[in-house]
């Protein structure tokens, strides 16, 4: 795990104390920003680290199918249940249970959850014995339970139940420190998966990416990295480009200058130094001449930065923010 020593030094410490219980956990966190990662390694630590560990996605479950997919069915107990079926509870047994994006749980749903977690005991859809699992329950959401609980959507005695040890991942935006080392762990990663030798991004590039805004966490920066691998062809790593072409939040191409991607892969030039030009800018905060200006890092004389900016469309007063 890249940055145990950096930005999630905190939450590290908290896993560290956590682990050796049985309390459940719940992460709070962005999309992408890790939460998985920290489950695990809350698994890892504990007495369960033999066992089992399950992630369920309880958002990509049909809401009809939760209950039967927790905690199983008999057979016949519906239509479609030709055969019986364990549920995750019971497949984690000794072991630890990731509900990823719990809040996405129906309520009735929920009213089960709570008892399993109060005395460890349950029942298979149309079943009518109890059963038991020893399960340790790590909860993850990037919603805000909380306000889930003040709309009525998410129980509150299930909202106490799991709310014992939270742990808040910070999205990578507020942990840019580490942004150097997930980049070259995730580049090492990526030339291993595509068969290319391992590139790392230049000072440039580097700057491109401790500029941008990451709404996709750390998931998104593996995304474009890879994207870079694929596109710099082993040679190097096409980060402007990568950014450039994909990123939800990258800059538009204007469309009376750039004319739409014509290939996935090839960015017309325009677009890539557009997208270049508006990370030095965001980076000044729009300034462009001086020791701290966007002329200065991109090596232009301020007057072509000023006359190529126009005939690409962008204003330095959009970035003064
Ligand atoms: N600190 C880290 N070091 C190395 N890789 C990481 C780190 N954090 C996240 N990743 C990688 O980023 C990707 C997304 O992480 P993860 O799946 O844990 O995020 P998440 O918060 O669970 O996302 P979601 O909310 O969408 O389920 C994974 O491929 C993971 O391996």
């Amino acid at each position: 795990m890249i940055g145990a020593e950096g930005g999630l030094r905190g939450v590290m410490q908290g896993v560290e104390q956590v682990a050796p219980t049985d309390t459940p956990v719940l992460l709070l966190g962005e999309t992408g920003s890790g939460k998985e990662v920290i489950a695990r390694a809350i698994h890892a630590r504990s007495r369960r680290a033999e066992a089992p560990f399950v992630r369920v996605n309880c958002g990509a479950i049909p809401p009809e199918l939760a209950d039967s997919e927790l905690f199983g069915h008999e057979r016949g107990s519906f239509t479609g249940a030709t055969s019986r079926r364990q549920g995750w509870f019971e497949r984690a047994d000794g072991g630890t249970l990731l509900l990823d994006e719990i809040g996405e749980l129906p309520l009735a749903v929920q009213v089960r959850l709570l008892r399993i977690l109060q005395d460890g005991s349950f029942e298979r859809v149309g079943g009518q014995q109890p059963l038991r699992a020893d399960v340790r329950l790590i909860a993850a959401t990037h919603r805000d339970l909380h306000a889930m609980v003040a709309d009525g959507r998410f129980r509150e005695d299930l909202w106490y139940r799991i709310n014992v040890f939270p742990l808040r991942l910070p999205a990578l935006r507020e942990r840019r420190d580490d942004i150097p080392a997930l980049a070259a762990h995730l580049a090492r990663k990526s030339a291993l998966r595509l068969g290319l030798a391992p590139q790392q991004p230049s000072t440039d590039e580097l700057a491109l990416l401790l500029d941008y805004p990451w709404p996709g966490n750390v998931r998104e920066l593996g995304a474009v990295i890879e994207r870079a691998a694929i596109l710099g062809e082993g040679r190097g790593l096409a980060i402007a480009q990568a950014l450039g072409a994909g990123g939800p939040g990258a800059p538009r191409p204007h469309a009376a200058t750039a004319p739409a991607v014509e290939s996935d892969s090839i960015a017309p030039l325009d677009q890539v130094v557009r997208a270049h030009i508006a990370a030095a800018l965001r980076h000044t905060r729009g300034r462009i001449e001086g020791p701290h200006g966007a002329a200065r890092l991109l090596a232009l004389n301020p007057n072509t930065l000023r006359s190529r900016m126009r005939r690409l469309g962008l204003t330095a007063r959009d970035f003064r923010d």
